[in-house]
């Protein structure tokens, strides 16, 4: 402990844990790389020994001391349960102790990839060398002029560079997907009356479509459509099935710097954010110009900064979304006033802002009186 320092952390630990805060998510990602988790689901959640382990992995050979310090780390980081059991040799007799090795609940909710709750999209695009490499030139991003970070480390801006690397942009298609899914009761349930009456509404860059369905899921006169750059709409599927429903969505590729196919209402989820206030006033611009002449709404899903949010680190979360928008793409996360301003100078009329979880709210802008 440091002199002066109460029982909590020393300062200098702290910054060794910030020094090497990527290894716990490249840990990680072996850990799925490997299907550790999937491999003990399949033996009835464990616990199964390492000799069994090494021997089911989806590599070839492995040095099982190897292995073991990966599995000693994971139970550190409690993805995985540990015991030691005396192993029996053949006459019956004591001879060393084995590990075995179990989930902990949040590999088995999380984890295993056929649970619904899967989030191994999102943590396979979150740790892949395109995420994790533009972080590396934050310092090239403070520059004026409006070079990524992205593009100093991958050569192209971040939607041209999914355009051109199909294995990515499933990747982002399936994390972003992935993020709606932990939504849409939040939005659907708490915003009812946001969609209700709507007869027709256009998700503008709703990716493949998990929103759009869930709204025609929940909505089912509703004419709804998902609207994206042409390689998203290719990665959608075409429809979807529950037990009692099918669910159709349109599907239109465009872009929406150019035109917005016409509806009542215009959805824009965590789609602003990419963009600068220019851009992001073009893009207003256009959808009130997709909506009819009396009526009509753009409902816009997004963080809403707390005005003080800089003087409050408490909420690292949201600063990271708005440096990983600094890092990616042109955008940021905005303020109240922040994003009353963007809607006036796009010729809005109104606006009303509704809190939806911890995270996100509801912005109605509204065009007419
Ligand atoms: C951060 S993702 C959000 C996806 C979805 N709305 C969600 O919340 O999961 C932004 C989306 O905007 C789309 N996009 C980017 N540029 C676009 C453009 N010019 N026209 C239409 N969509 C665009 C991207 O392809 C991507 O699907
Ligand atoms: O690059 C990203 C990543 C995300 C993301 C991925 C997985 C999660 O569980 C949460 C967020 O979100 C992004 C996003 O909303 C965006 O507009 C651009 C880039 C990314």
């Amino acid at each position: 402990m440091e002199i002066g320092k109460g029982a909590g952390e020393s300062d200098e630990s702290k910054l060794w844990k910030f020094a090497f805060g990527f290894v716990d998510s490249l840990v990680l990602r072996s850990a799925i790389e490997l299907r550790l988790a999937d491999i003990i689901h399949s033996h009835g959640g464990g616990p199964i020994s390492l000799s069994d382990l090494s021997s089911s992995l989806p590599i070839p050979s492995v040095d099982t001391r190897h292995l073991r310090r990966l599995m000693r780390y994971l139970v550190h980081m409690e993805i995985f349960t540990n015991k030691t059991t005396p192993h029996v040799d053949v006459h019956g007799r004591e001879a060393d102790e084995e590990e075995r090795y179990g989930l902990a609940p949040i590999a088995a909710q999380y984890l295993v990839t056929t649970s619904d709750k899967s989030i191994v999209p999102a943590l396979l695009y979150s740790s892949s060398r395109e995420i994790m490499e533009p972080y590396r030139y934050i310092t090239d991003a403070l520059r004026p002029g409006g070079v990524t970070a992205f593009e100093v480390a991958m050569g192209n801006n971040f939607w041209d560079y999914f355009r051109e690397n199909p294995e990515m942009n499933r990747l982002f298609n399936e994390a972003m997907a992935f993020e709606t899914s932990l939504l849409t009761s939040a939005l659907l349930d708490h915003s009812r009356d946001v969609f209700s009456g709507v007869a027709s509404l256009v998700d503008v860059g709703g990716g493949t479509g998990a929103m759009a369905r869930a709204i025609a899921q929940a909505f089912p006169e509703m004419k709804c459509t998902v609207f994206d750059l042409p390689h998203v709409i290719a990665d959608s599927d075409e429809y979807t099935s529950t037990p009692d429903q099918v669910i159709l969505i349109n599907r239109v590729k465009g872009d929406m710097f150019v035109s917005i196919p016409s509806a009542d209402a215009i959805l824009l989820k965590r789609v602003l954010h990419d963009w600068d206030d220019e851009e992001c006033v073009k893009i207003l611009k256009n959808c009130k110009q997709a909506l009819p002449a009396q009526g009509g709404k753009v409902i816009i899903v997004e963080i809403v900064l707390s005005a003080d949010d800089d003087r409050k680190p408490a909420d690292r979360q949201t600063l990271a979304f708005d440096l990983g928008m600094l890092v990616m793409t042109k955008g940021k996360e905005r303020t109240e006033a922040e994003w009353k301003k963007l809607i006036l100078d796009a010729g809005f009329n109104g606006y009303q802002i509704k809190h939806i979880s911890a995270a996100k709210s509801v912005i109605l802008a509204f065009p007419h009186d």
